[in-house]
């Protein structure tokens, strides 16, 4: 069975201010080029979506295109230039991935259709009330799960998903909540803390401290 990474790549990074994020530099290595190592081994190819001024750097052994001006567009877009059975989405911006994580989204793949790296809400949660920055009420959060990348699909399903969202014109934050919208299960699988996003310049931060770690530890 032919399976794909698809990554999207294509945002501005304007949380991070450095310009396109995936181009960013930790230790070395692009979050972009972090996060093909992690799952070229895993998959048959490699597709990235990029900003449409900027060309593939050297050494990343990915097929590119041009992204979207939304996540979601990007998302469209890579789905049409595959023909895999079954496709990973990664964000470019989570450039640490453990290999158990991507097995177990395979697995859940193959025998459910649809699954996302997730963990379940460690902080107490609340909703703001009157101003934004104000305490409103409580959200219990029993049951809660924190929603990551990767996200694991049979291509059939997710492109339907995103077939069915453009024709309504919904949108939806990640692929995940789209194949949700189709009455169809997701499997949610235990992430890992290191697959957190590089958002902000803190989320730098942590990956500058991780970096060593991460890479004496790769194979
Ligand atoms: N039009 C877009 C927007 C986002 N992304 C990708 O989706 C992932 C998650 O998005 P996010 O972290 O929000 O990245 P940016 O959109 O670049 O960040 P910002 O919202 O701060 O501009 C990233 O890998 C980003 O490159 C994309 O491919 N195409
Ligand atoms: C897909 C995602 O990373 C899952 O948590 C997230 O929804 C992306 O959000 P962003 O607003 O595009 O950063």
């Amino acid at each position: 069975m032919k399976v794909a990474a698809l990554i999207p790549a294509a945002g501005s990074g304007t949380r991070l201010g450095l310009g396109p994020k995936a181009f960013v530099e930790v230790a070395g290595r692009s979050l972009l080029a972090r996060s093909v190592a992690a799952l070229a081994p895993h998959v048959n190819e490699v597709l990235v979506a990029l900003p449409e001024d900027h060309a593939l750097p050297p050494g990343v052994p990915a097929r590119a295109i041009s992204g979207g001006a939304t996540r979601q567009a990007t998302v469209h877009a890579l789905l049409g230039a595959t023909d895999a059975e079954v496709v990973l989405i990664h964000d470019a911006a989570r450039p640490f991935v453990p290999a158990a994580v991507i097995h177990a989204l395979r697995g859940a793949a193959d025998t459910q259709g649809a699954a996302t790296a997730a963990l379940p809400v460690a902080d107490t949660l609340v909703q703001a009330g009157e101003g934004a920055q104000h305490w409103g009420q409580l959200v219990p959060r029993e049951g809660l799960w924190a929603v990551q990348t990767p996200q694991a699909f049979r291509r059939e399903l997710i492109l339907r998903a995103h077939e069915a969202a453009r024709r309504s014109g919904e949108s939806a934050t990640d692929d995940a909540g789209l194949v949700a919208r189709l009455g169809h299960p997701v499997a949610l699988i235990p992430g890992d803390a290191r697959l957190f996003k590089v958002t902000t310049p803190g989320d730098l931060q942590l990956a500058l401290a991780l970096a060593p770690v991460w890479d004496a530890e790769a194979p």
